[in-house]
C-alpha cells in the first residue's frame, strides 16, 4: 500500500495558504509553488542512500557521507507540474528531467495524453513525479502507467494538494508508489475540483484565465 506523507511544516503551510487565496496573482503563485516544491523535496529525499567517503579538508582528512543510491530524475506532469521543476532542480541540480503532457477532459474528467519524453536512462533512476494537484487521480495514475510501460519501477509522487479520491486511486492502481503532499483536502466538487483547493493550478500558474 502506498505510504502517504503529509508535510505539516509551518513554512510550507504558510506559503500554501497564500497560494490558496484567490487574490494571489500569477507572479506570487509561481514563486510560492517553486519555493514549496524545494521545501518538499528536501523531505521527500530524506531516506536516500548515502555511503561513507574520505574527504581531505584544508585541515585534515575525515570520513563523510555522500549520496550513493540511484540517481534522481524528475517528471513534471504538464502543464502545472512545470511550476515545481525549478524548486526541485535548485536542490538536485544533476537530476534529469522528463515531461509527460496530460490534460483532463473537462466533461469526462479522463486524462488525455499529448506528450511523453523521459530521460534515456530513466530505468536506472529514482523518479519524482511532480504535479501540484491530485484530484480524481486519473492524470497521476496515467502518468505512472507511462513510466512503468517504459520499464521504470522506482518513483515517488509529489503533490501540493491531494483529495481523498486521488489518494485512493493511486493506492488502488499503484500501491508501490508513495505519495508526498503538502495538504490533504476535503473532497472533490461536481466538476472534479478539489475543495477547498486553490482552483485550476495550471491557469493560475500561467495566467491563462
Ligand atoms: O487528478 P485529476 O482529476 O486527473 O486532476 C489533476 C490534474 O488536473 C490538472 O491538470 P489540467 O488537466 O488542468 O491540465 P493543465 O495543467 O494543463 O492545466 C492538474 O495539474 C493535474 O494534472
Ligand atoms: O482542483 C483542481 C483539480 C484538478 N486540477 C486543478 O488544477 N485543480
Ligand atoms: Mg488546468
Amino acid at each position: 500500500m502506498s505510504k502517504v506523507v503529509v508535510f505539516d511544516h509551518p513554512l510550507i503551510q504558510h506559503k500554501l495558504s497564500i497560494m490558496r487565496d484567490k487574490n494571489t496573482g500569477t507572479k506570487e503563485f509561481r514563486e510560492l509553488l517553486s519555493e514549496i516544491a524545494m521545501l518538499m523535496v528536501f523531505e521527500v529525499t530524506r531516506d536516500l542512500e548515502t555511503k561513507e567517503v574520505e574527504v581531505e579538508t584544508p585541515i585534515t582528512t575525515c570520513k563523510c557521507r555522500m549520496l550513493s543510491g540511484k540517481k534522481l530524475g524528475i517528471v513534471p506532469i504538464l502543464r502545472a507540474g512545470l511550476g515545481m521543476v525549478d524548486g526541485v532542480i535548485n536542490l538536485v541540480p544533476a537530476a534529469r528531467v522528463g515531461h509527460i503532457g496530460l490534460y483532463r477532459d473537462p466533461k469526462s474528467l479522463e486524462p488525455v495524453e499529448y506528450y511523453c519524453k523521459l530521460p534515456e536512462d530513466s530505468v536506472n533512476r529514482e523518479l519524482l513525479i511532480l504535479d501540484p494537484m491530485l484530484a480524481t487521480g486519473g492524470s497521476a495514475s496515467a502518468a505512472i502507467n507511462f513510466i512503468k510501460q517504459r520499464g521504470c519501477h522506482h518513483m515517488r509522487l509529489v503533490n501540493l494538494i491531494a483529495a481523498p479520491e486521488g489518494i485512493a486511486r493511486i493506492q488502488k492502481d499503484h500501491p508501490d508508489v508513495d505519495i508526498y503532499v503538502a495538504a490533504l483536502d476535503d473532497h472533490l466538487n461536481d466538476h472534479g475540483y478539489i475543495v477547498p483547493g486553490l482552483g485550476d493550478a495550471g491557469d493560475r500558474l500561467f495566467g491563462t484565465k
